[in-house]
């Protein structure tokens, strides 16, 4: 299922990444709000008990994916007056106290984990059901446990058996709450999606992480989940090692703002860290859930330089990239542009901890791989991540499997390698629809 003006973006021919031919790029770039914190506001916004604004928010595919979907459950979405250089602020009103489904509500999920995740217990307290699809590479990401935690909570859920898209949430009007154990080794987003719709269970949700599987990935990203929802002065708690307790309660209308999305700032300053230039992101918060909080760590490994004062970060280049040792298990979205930057390293690399990668936009161990051998690299797979040696790159295309994340890389390749292509340098519209602007201008010192 995909709708009009929702649809995934396709170009036509290969975008020539911008190439400085040897010049540092340097230059300030203002980035759009963080998706992931936008999406969480907009679901407890929808779930408040009165209308919320949220200010500074994503404009992208994901976020109107899920403005679309939380449309179909009846809460409405508007643009606010005045827009900034990204777009409107949003005006939300929620659903109603118990909201009913007149007619079938079809929710398209584009290839959002936000939304495939985030929305079907939202779906569980309306009465009536939900259809729920997304994109051809959304049918192959995992969902399971999701719909084993709504099951143990009492929700009728239908699919393929496969625990993937496309499926059915037939909602009941409420959802009881209680003690609910899944396996989230897959993606965080598994905990996100039951602590957010919590708030209104009809009694406290206990959501317990089994971990014969292995650990939770992303933990920041349940974190920040749970200082959405305290925020909101909602009761809201990691209650063991792999335990997180959420008291129902009326949610207030919020009044809130995004931050930048510091995993989108990521190529912008790799930018400078494999041209020996130097970047400055704006509006950097002094604290934050983020997992792209992590460059402030990483790209130091690489020898860069980072300086963050007065809510600016700058990092500035080194002569020669080292290469690096890195678990990346608590900000694997960060993994595509570190692989990057490995890639055009001086010294091997191992990125570790990152198995849940195969199961986002596209497997993104297999693709990184597939994709920096085929311009020359030398990546071999582990069961976990990634071992990179150094390899001089060649000109060629880069593919990027509708991943924003692997546009973005081939971008940060093409500024050492000249004669990169980026199929479908549109992709990046899932969570940074001006990328291609912003680059350009970056390169071209425009800024
Ligand atoms: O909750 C969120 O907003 C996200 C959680 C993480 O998912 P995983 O735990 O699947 O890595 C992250 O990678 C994704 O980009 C966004
Ligand atoms: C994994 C990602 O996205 P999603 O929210 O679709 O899981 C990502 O943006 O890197």
């Amino acid at each position: 299922m995909t709708r009009s003006g929702l649809s995934h973006p396709q170009d036509p021919a290969p975008w020539p990444a911008p190439f400085p031919h040897g010049s540092p790029v340097s230059g300030t770039v203002a980035v759009p709000g963080s998706k992931s914190l936008t999406n969480r506001y907009l679901v407890l916004a929808a779930l408040a008990a009165e209308p919320s604004v949220v200010r500074k928010p994503l404009h992208s595919r994901d976020s109107a994916l899920m403005i679309s979907a939380l449309g179909e459950l009846g809460a409405t979405v508007t643009p606010l007056p005045d827009p900034g250089p990204f777009g409107p602020d949003l005006r939300v009103e929620p659903l109603p106290p118990h909201p009913v489904l007149t007619s079938r509500a079809r929710i398209d999920c584009g290839l959002a984990g936000t939304v495939m995740r985030f929305v079907p217990p939202l779906a569980a307290l309306c009465s009536g059901t939900a259809d729920f699809d997304g994109d051809a590479a959304a049918r192959v990401r995992p969902m399971g446990p999701v719909l084993e935690g709504l099951r143990q909570l009492g929700v009728q859920v239908v699919d393929e058996g496969r625990g993937t898209l496309p499926l059915s949430v037939v909602g009941g009007g409420s959802v009881a709450g209680g003690t609910v154990t899944i396996d989230a080794s897959g993606s965080s987003q598994f905990v996100s999606a039951l602590l957010l719709s919590a708030v209104r269970f009809e009694a406290p949700l206990v959501l317990r992480h089994d971990d014969t599987a292995g650990g939770v990935p992303s933990l920041p990203h349940v974190e920040m989940t749970l200082a959405v929802l305290r925020d909101a002065g909602i009761a809201a708690e990691r209650t063991g090692d792999h335990e997180w307790r959420v008291q129902p309660g009326a949610v207030p209308g919020l009044d809130v703002t995004v931050e930048p999305d510091l995993s989108n700032a990521g190529p912008f300053l790799a930018a400078a860290v494999v041209t020996g230039g130097t970047v400055s992101v704006p509006d950097w918060p002094a604290h934050t859930t983020q997992g792209g909080d992590h460059w402030r760590h990483i790209l130091p490994r690489f020898g860069a330089r980072v300086d963050v004062r007065d809510g600016v970060f700058t990092v500035t280049g080194p002569e020669r990239l080292r290469g690096v040792d890195l678990d990346l298990s608590e900000a694997g979205e960060l993994a595509p542009t570190v692989a990057a930057l490995c890639a055009l390293a001086s010294g091997p690399s191992r990125l570790r901890g990152i198995a849940h990668l195969r199961g986002h936009e596209t497997d993104r161990l297999a693709a990184l791989s597939a994709e920096l051998n085929g311009l020359g690299g030398s990546v071999r797979e582990t069961a976990d991540g990634l071992e990179i040696q150094p390899a001089p790159l060649h000109a060629g295309q880069f593919h990027t499997y509708h991943d924003h994340r692997m546009a973005t890389a081939g971008a940060i390749l093409g500024l050492r390698v000249p004669g990169i292509l980026v199929e479908n340098i549109g992709t990046t519209a899932k969570t940074l629809p001006e990328f291609p602007q912003l680059w350009a201008d970056l390169v071209a010192g425009d800024h």
